[in-house]
């Protein structure tokens, strides 16, 4: 099972949900971790849109997760806690960990691409041993307490940087519309958008030209869902 065949389910869920937050709380933030996010974060724009009441700045897809699962990989090889950016969306190749934006990091290249995949499919491979009983519950309720968090600091008038899955020009040119990448928050969402680092190698700038035309189905698919 892929975060994919979960949208036949939670496409409707999340679309009801987000036609009744239009309805009764429309300015607050949708902070969206159903999967497939790809999706979903979409399919929740669409309703705003429809209602009339759409402001990119208030929905999120949650990417946390990644970052926390390229983090803990590496800080175990490491020895140490360290960040790790992942930027790209929320499913297999789409996501997309920044291993060159770690300093002092050396991986051989097999020992990148292992890790990459292991980022990649770690969530895969957890709802694949829990057989059917769900997916990695505690490490999702983790990343969703921890962005959550930030949207509530900056909410408090702290200046934020956090990842997230949102609307975003980025790759416009490419006919995308949604992007996970570096984002500025303020107390109004998302206050600014942050460019790819211009260090990324060359492998990592593959790897998002090969997840565009994926990314892209899945916002097609959440789109037409909705209309
Ligand atoms: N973005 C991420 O990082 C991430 C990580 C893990 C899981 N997920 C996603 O989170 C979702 C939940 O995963 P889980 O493992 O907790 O699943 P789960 O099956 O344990 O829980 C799903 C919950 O949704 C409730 N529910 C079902 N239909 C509903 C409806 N119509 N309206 C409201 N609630 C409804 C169920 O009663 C249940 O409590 C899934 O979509 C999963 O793919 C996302
Ligand atoms: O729910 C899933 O399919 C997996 C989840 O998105 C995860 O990354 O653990």
């Amino acid at each position: 099972m892929t975060r994919d065949d979960l949208f036949n389910t939670n496409a409707g869920i999340v679309r009801d949900l987000a036609q009744a937050c239009a309805e009764v709380c429309p300015t607050a933030k949708l902070l969206i971790i159903s999967n497939p996010v790809n999706s979903t974060v979409p399919i929740a724009t669409e309703v705003f849109k429809k209602a009339g009441v759409h402001d990119a700045k208030k929905i999120f897809g949650v990417t946390s997760l990644d970052l926390v699962r390229a983090s803990r990989f590496i800080g175990d090889k490491l020895g140490k806690i360290v960040d790790v950016p992942v930027v790209g969306g929320h499913a297999g190749i789409t996501i997309i960990p920044l291993f060159s934006q770690v300093k002092g990091l050396k991986l051989s290249n097999e020992e990148r691409d292992a890790l990459t995949h292991r980022v990649q499919f770690g969530g895969d491979e957890v709802v694949q041993a829990k057989d059917g009983l769900g997916s990695a519950t505690l490490s999702m309720a983790y990343a969703g307490a921890r962005f959550a968090d930030s949207l509530l600091r900056a909410n408090a008038g702290e200046e934020v940087l956090e990842w997230a899955f949102v609307r975003s020009d980025l790759f416009k040119k490419e006919g995308l519309e949604y992007f996970s990448t570096y984002v500025k928050l303020d107390k109004n969402g998302v206050k600014e958008i942050l460019p790819l680092p211009e260090t990324i190698s060359e492998y990592e700038r593959e790897l998002v030209k090969n997840a565009i035309p994926e990314l892209k189905k899945s916002e097609t698919k959440g789109a037409s869902f909705v209309a």
